[in-house]
């Protein structure tokens, strides 16, 4: 495939992921089922691999974020129930029913127009809903208990639809103050009060609300970052149980040489050597990902913190070596060498993010190897 020849890869430690479920599957209330989140390309370790994971870890479902996520999935033959979380255009109602795909219901008026294509469809199958509540998230959903008691009421006068799951997304659950939290679990069971009928799922948690409020998850837990690893909150929460990082990057020195001081390296010539100094270069740049933010920042060769100097490129990037260093020297840019270690989370607060987004950043270009 295009990208697989070069030194610079993404390793994906499937057996870690599998783990990381197997020890929520343990831990969640009985009767209650984990459906992994694998959108944006499952945070940019590959959704297929870590769907695979998944379901050898006890997942018994699956949560995307777009129709096109769901449909790469079914092509590669999961046949476990996938949940669309946002909106799907109304025109699309066919291809939801083709791959047999669950869908998000966020207003009333997306409903009715599903209703009314639904009557011109041949096959009548039922298309799977989940009505989505807005307890404070801000995003999508309904907001109000006659909203959605008028939408349970639609939803069970027709016939072209399935009553799959009624869900809501905390904002802060991976935060210390509770306040918020139990402001939309409050909202969430008025909601719940007004409701004669409840459908096969009631969900509310995504990894935050497992690790740290295993009482309030519903029946089905929406596993994310926990499942590759790492930590919901970051920094702000222990962990309640390990997680272990799925994903670790590494590269190759491609170049190695000595410099006497007062030499430029990178575009700008930002950094100047001030002594006698060994630079290696190192095969990746901004396009795979590795930002130019992280300028400044530390990787790892034999163990040894090496700095990035000079501008990082498009493609590549250059590191001050202790010493004179061979090239073909494996270089660690995130994960563990000779005792060290560099986390996702180390990348994300140089980069003044968070992981989700350092992950969901490495792209296309970038090869990953999985084990
Ligand atoms: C509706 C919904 N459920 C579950 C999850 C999984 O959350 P977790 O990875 O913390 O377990 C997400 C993640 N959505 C996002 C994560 O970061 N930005 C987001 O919009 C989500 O949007």
């Amino acid at each position: 495939a295009v990208g697989w020849h070069r030194p610079t890869k993404l390793v994906i430690d499937t057996q870690a992921i599998k783990e990381n479920v197997g020890n929520e599957v343990k831990r969640m209330p009985q009767g209650t089922e984990l459906f992994a989140v694998v959108k944006a390309n499952g945070y940019g370790h590959g959704a297929v691999q870590t769907a695979r994971a998944a379901i050898e870890g006890g997942a018994t479902g699956f949560c995307v974020a777009i129709l096109d996520e769901a449909i790469e999935l079914r092509e590669a033959g999961i046949t476990e129930p996938i949940l669309i979380l946002s909106v799907v255009d109304v025109s699309y109602i066919d291809l939801l029913l083709k791959y047999d795909l669950s869908v998000t219901v966020a207003t009333q008026e997306w409903l009715e127009q599903a209703i009314e294509q639904l009557k011109y469809i041949e096959t009548p199958t039922p298309l799977k809903i989940h009505i989505k509540v807005d307890t404070g998230m801000g995003r999508i959903g309904f907001t109000t208990p006659e909203a959605v008691k008028q939408t349970v009421d639609l939803v069970q006068s027709t016939n072209v639809l399935i009553w799959e799951g009624l869900f809501t997304h905390f904002s802060t659950a991976d935060e210390k103050d509770l306040r918020y939290f139990e402001k939309q679990t409050h909202r969430f069971q008025t909601i719940l009060a007004v409701l004669v009928d409840l459908p096969k799922y009631v969900h509310v948690s995504n990894s935050a609300t497992a690790l740290w409020h295993p009482e309030n998850v519903g029946n089905m837990i929406r596993f994310g970052i926990a499942m590759y690893g790492l930590n919901p909150s970051g920094h702000a929460l222990p962990e309640t149980y390990p997680l272990k990082p799925a994903l670790s990057l590494v590269s190759k020195l491609i170049q190695v040489k000595e410099l006497s001081a007062g030499e430029g390296i990178g575009y700008g010539n930002t950094y100047t050597t001030t002594e006698k100094e060994w630079i290696g270069t190192v095969p990746i740049g901004y396009a795979d990902g590795w930002l130019r933010h992280l300028q400044g920042f530390s990787v790892l060769v034999n163990g040894e913190r090496c700095e990035i100097v000079g501008r990082i490129c498009m493609d590549q990037c250059m590191i001050r070596l202790p010493k004179k260093t061979a090239i073909g020297t494996q270089v660690t840019l995130i994960g563990h060498d000779h005792g060290e270690e560099i986390t996702m989370q180390m990348v994300a607060d140089k980069l003044e993010t968070i992981h989700y987004e350092v992950a969901c950043t490495f792209s296309e270009r970038m090869p990953r190897e999985y084990k």
